[in-house]
């Protein structure tokens, strides 16, 4: 596309929009101020730009709704845009699944975890068949094929969740990059487009009324080890924390290789993951080896932990989820001072079903309840101490497994389910900026308010710029801000 469809720029109001279909789409959701439209803007923009050169992704969309188109590879679309005063959703995380039915299909089910039927989907069937019964996995006589709603109830020995009516937790939206972006300058960039959405987002813009930012949810990422100094760097004044995806057991020594959670913590590190299912199977890491890793970590003052459980495919479908979640915190948590959890709420629990991870199956809602109600209950026996103890205390237990936007909300209804670990969506600002959307949305504690009128007044006057040069990235941003180098400052496109 062309450098030429690029018209002008200006702080506050506008956004790029995609190289992509997105006809289907008429959210004007906002990622960066919240949910209150600000525009007519189409949800994608997969270029965004660094270091004073700037990239969009080919269509520009203007506040008044019209919008200008060019040529790129593949089709380009003009997103819809849609009413002013539309409210954009996000939609809740899909709790059953649409399976459909011939007499030619095999009973039991064929979609792999199992499950149960409850009822005809409403979506080909405008009522279920006469001779249909829920849980029926026949096609009655009369049709050809149904579609069936297929729920997958969580394993039959989870135990109900404790008491309702816990304290409020402060929510947690973490973002595990795991072993990405590739490079230095793209970890450089996504870092620089989270403070730009964060900024935003505690800006006075949704809590105007509220100056205190750590009523919102708790934001850490975790970068990989070589980009931590950056990471710290720039995140600095924006409210998100930084953490270690990792770390060794050894204070210091002779032991080449490792880190120790004294440097983290020197360094400006708040968070170490550790027991993540990837270090427990490509690393050799056991329960054991966390736990030493753990209790050095809790023996450094400041330092927090988010400690990684959760089952296989194979587990879960023997009915073992309770026994391994069991297994793992007894051991992690080994000779752990229960204080330090309970009380100081040092260390966070991570549920990551390894079966979710990175495969797009994220675990339905009730699922991920019944873990985290097990994850509580295992507690009180490993930490040797009540129920209510334990419900009542500051630890938290947050989700992770392929979380997106989409699916968050569903996930963070649930009682006992106080934040996300986010994998593949936290690569993109865009997602992870949503994500913590949904997460503070779902959060009890906060009725937002959403100052609408600071992009209708438009205090930000109009600035020409001219583009010298254009440079896709690997961003999907709804609205992607413009870094300049040369002046400091963020812009929006328009
Ligand atoms: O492992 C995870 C976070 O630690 C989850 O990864 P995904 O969100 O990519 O499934």
């Amino acid at each position: 596309f062309s450098p030429s469809m690029i018209t002008r720029y200006h702080r506050g109001t506008a956004v790029a929009t995609a190289l992509r279909d997105t006809s289907s789409q008429s959210s004007s959701y906002s990622p960066i101020s919240g949910r209150e439209k600000r525009s007519n803007f189409s949800t994608y923009a997969p270029y965004s730009t660094i270091d004073g050169r700037v990239g969009v992704g080919g269509v520009v969309g203007s506040p008044n709704g019209s919008f200008g188109t060019g040529m790129g590879a593949g089709t380009m679309m003009i997103s819809s845009s849609s009413s002013p005063s539309s409210t954009p959703t996000l939609h809740p995380a899909k709790s059953h699944d649409v399976v459909h039915v011939d007499r030619a299909t095999p009973s039991p089910p064929p979609f792999g975890r199992g499950g149960r039927i409850v009822d005809c989907a409403s979506s080909s069937s405008s009522s279920p068949p006469k001779q249909y019964a829920i849980g029926s996995w026949e096609v009655p006589s009369s049709s050809s094929s149904i579609d069936v709603v297929v729920s997958r109830p969580p394993s039959t020995t989870i135990p109900p969740s404790p008491p309702p009516n816990r304290p409020p937790r402060r929510p947690i939206v973490a973002g595990n990059w795991k072993l990405n972006p590739p490079t230095r300058s793209e970890a450089v960039t996504l870092l620089r487009l989270l403070v730009a959405n964060f900024v935003n987002h505690r800006d006075g813009n949704e809590y105007p009324d509220d100056d205190d930012a750590s009523d919102g949810p708790e934001v850490v990422i975790f970068p990989p080890l070589p980009y931590l100094s950056d990471a710290i760097r720039i995140l600095e004044g924006s409210g998100i924390l930084v953490g270690a995806q990792d770390c060794g057991m050894h204070d210091g020594g002779a032991y080449t290789g490792e880190v120790a959670p004294s440097m983290l913590l020197s360094m400006g590190c708040s968070y170490v993951l550790l027991g993540h299912s990837e270090r427990r199977v490509h690393f050799g890491e056991t329960d054991a080896s966390i736990n030493m890793a753990l209790r050095g970590c809790l023996d450094v003052p400041g330092l927090r932990v988010v400690l990684c459980v959760g089952e296989t495919l194979e587990e879960y479908e023997n009915g073992m989820l309770e026994r391994v979640i069991d297994e793992q915190l007894s051991g992690c948590l080994n000779n752990v001072d229960a204080s330090a959890i309970l009380r100081d709420g040092r260390v966070v629990i991570a549920y990551e079903p390894v079966w979710a991870i990175g495969t797009g199956l994220v675990a339905t809602p009730s699922q991920a309840q019944a873990a985290h109600a097990a994850i509580l209950n295992s507690l009180s026996r490993v930490l040797r101490c009540t129920a209510g103890e334990v419900s009542d205390g500051a630890i938290r237990i947050i989700y992770g497994g392929s979380v997106t936007p989409d699916t968050v909300l569903g996930i963070m209804d649930m009682p006992d389910v106080d934040g996300a670990l986010v994998g593949g969506a936290s690569l993109n600002a865009d997602s992870f900026t949503r994500i913590y959307d949904g997460t503070n949305d779902a959060y009890d504690g906060k009725k937002k308010v959403i100052a609408n009128d600071r992009f209708a007044n438009d205090r930000f006057s109009p600035r020409e710029l001219v583009a010298t040069e254009v440079m896709p990235t690997k961003n999907a941003l709804g609205e992607s801000p413009v870094w300049s180098d040369r002046d400091q400052a963020l812009y929006w496109v328009s």
